[in-house]
């Protein structure tokens, strides 16, 4: 019996490994790319899986590092991204950074080599139609329009965001709590609420002029000329917020009202920042109106001047970009399946995941997903345990939606963090309690070791399937 072949629609990071997964698992794929019949603001030559900017896949370190952790985890899964990666790997320390040209000719040239692929060169300018059957839309942070403006009618104006405005989010266990304290303002319970929703960090007047200032003098990244300003009241980044005067802040996102210190509830603070928790595990925080075109490292110092963050970890670091992605935990079905029209998935980085390797590990899903399903079997989620489930966990479920920012605004994008991971006993030391960098590099050694394990396991699921159908 011939099999129906699944379509994918763009052939960069995700769409490329989804591709290969399908093929791989016996499926016949179509792959359709854009290029060279039409480009993209970044994307400058006509390969498969074209890095747009950096050519690093980022830390390699599977043991203490969750990008790191993925990386491990796609090789188990065979991954094309992967081994093209390692194939061209160049000198880059604990990272592994690729050559840029030979990455993406290997990986156009396994697939166009690959028999159950077929790869067309066309731009997908509207919904892909449902006699097509089962497809999978990576079409990334620069969606051609036409297609863009199909998926947005499909799903609805607020369900599909065309620049993200990206708040810091800030591990919970980094947050001094001797400092900060849990309140909603005025104790507002609201809908779903407790009263003690937010984690507050009080300023004197010192303290948030110093803020200010750094603000203001803070190293900044430009915008790309083809992105625009895209700046709308309402999601200022706060530094420019802070030019606009010195109180502007402490009428904005810094005001104190409605707050009282629970260490000192006599001394009024000054200015008080709030952080929202992000994820259902609890171990995320996102600080409340600071999106900002700040750089990364001024980002971390100065928002370490912030009382109680003075040893903040960060999670995920604050940005506005141009970026097309879905509001996907109301519109996506765990599989990536999109509710409204089940026929078709989604991958990549319109999913809300960030980054190239996150990309293609959500294009190795969907294209196992795809795969499983034309061939009549269920496939398990991955364990929540790894950084296969902890990922898709967060573009499915696990992002907490706010009442006061409902909807797309409150779920934006995420690299892998180990956050987004349930907690895990940490090891004891010759029967002692492991405390400071000790204690957080075993936790992360004994988060790394269980996800590998629960891995291994989910793909032996997934391979046990695979036999018993032939
Ligand atoms: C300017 C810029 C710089 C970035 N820098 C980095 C970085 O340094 N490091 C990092 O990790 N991440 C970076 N990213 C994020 C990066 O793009 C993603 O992480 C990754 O490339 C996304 O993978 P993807 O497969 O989802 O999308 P892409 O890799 O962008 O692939 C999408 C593909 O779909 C094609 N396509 C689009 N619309 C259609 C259509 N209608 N029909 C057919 N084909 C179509 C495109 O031509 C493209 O080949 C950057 C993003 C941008 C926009």
């Amino acid at each position: 019996m011939t099999m129906r072949p699944i379509h994918v629609v763009g052939g960069g990071l995700a769409g490329s490994e989804a591709a290969w997964q399908i093929a791989q698992s016996g499926v016949p794929v179509i792959l359709h790319e854009m290029r060279p019949t039409r480009g993209t603001d970044a994307h400058k030559g006509e390969g498969l899986a074209e890095l747009v900017c950096s050519n690093s896949f980022r830390s390699d370190d599977s043991e203490t590092n969750a990008v790191g952790l993925l990386h491990a985890e796609m090789r188990l899964a065979g991954s094309l991204i992967m081994a093209a990666g390692d194939k061209h790997q160049l000198p880059a320390g604990s990272a592994l950074a690729v050559d840029r040209d030979g990455f993406s000719d290997e990986v156009t040239a396994r697939l166009e080599a690959h028999p159950l692929v077929t790869i067309e060169r066309e731009e997908v300018s509207g919904l892909p139609p449902e006699e097509w059957g089962s497809t999978i839309i990576a079409t990334g942070p620069l969606t051609a329009p036409d297609l863009a403006h199909a998926i947005q009618a499909e799903t609805g104006a607020d369900s599909l965001a065309f620049f993200d405005a990206i708040a810091p989010i800030v591990h919970f266990d980094s947050i001094d709590m001797n400092i900060c304290w849990f309140q909603s303002r005025y104790d507002k319970v609201g809908p779903g609420g407790t009263g003690k929703d937010y984690i507050n960090c009080p300023l004197d007047k010192q303290q948030y002029e110093a803020f200010v200032s750094a603000l203001i003098e803070g190293e900044k990244t430009g915008f790309k000329k083809w992105e625009g300003t895209p700046y709308f009241d309402g999601c200022l980044p706060i530094e420019v917020m802070a030019e606009r005067g010195v109180e502007t802040l402490r009428h904005g996102p810094m005001k104190p009202m409605g707050l009282t210190n629970a260490h000192n509830p006599t001394v009024k603070a000054y200015a008080v920042v709030q952080l929202r928790q992000d994820n259902a595990l609890g171990s995320l925080f996102n600080m409340v109106g600071f999106q900002t075109k700040l750089k990364h490292g001024e980002q971390v110092r100065i928002f370490r001047m912030i009382p109680g963050l003075e040893n903040a970890e960060f999670a995920r670091l604050g940005g506005l970009h141009r970026n097309t992605y879905l509001n996907s935990p109301e519109l996506l079905d765990g599989t990536l399946r999109l509710k409204s029209r089940p026929d078709l998935r989604f991958a990549g980085q319109i999913t809300g995941c960030e980054g190239y390797v996150e990309s293609a590990s959500i294009g190795l899903l969907a294209g196992r997903f795809a795969a499983a399903e034309a061939k009549g079997e269920m496939l398990p989620l991955p364990p929540i345990t790894t950084a296969f489930g902890a990922l898709l966990g967060h573009i499915t479920g696990g992002h907490i939606v706010s009442d006061d920012e409902p909807g797309k605004r409150s779920f934006q994008p995420m690299n892998v963090n180990f956050g987004l991971f349930p907690t895990v006993e940490v090891p004891r030391a010759e029967g002692k309690r492991l405390r400071g960098k000790e204690k957080t590099i075993a936790k992360k050694r004994a988060l790394t070791a269980r996800a590998l394990v629960d891995c291994r396991k989910w793909l032996g699921h997934a391979e046990a399937l695979a036999v018993a159908a032939e």
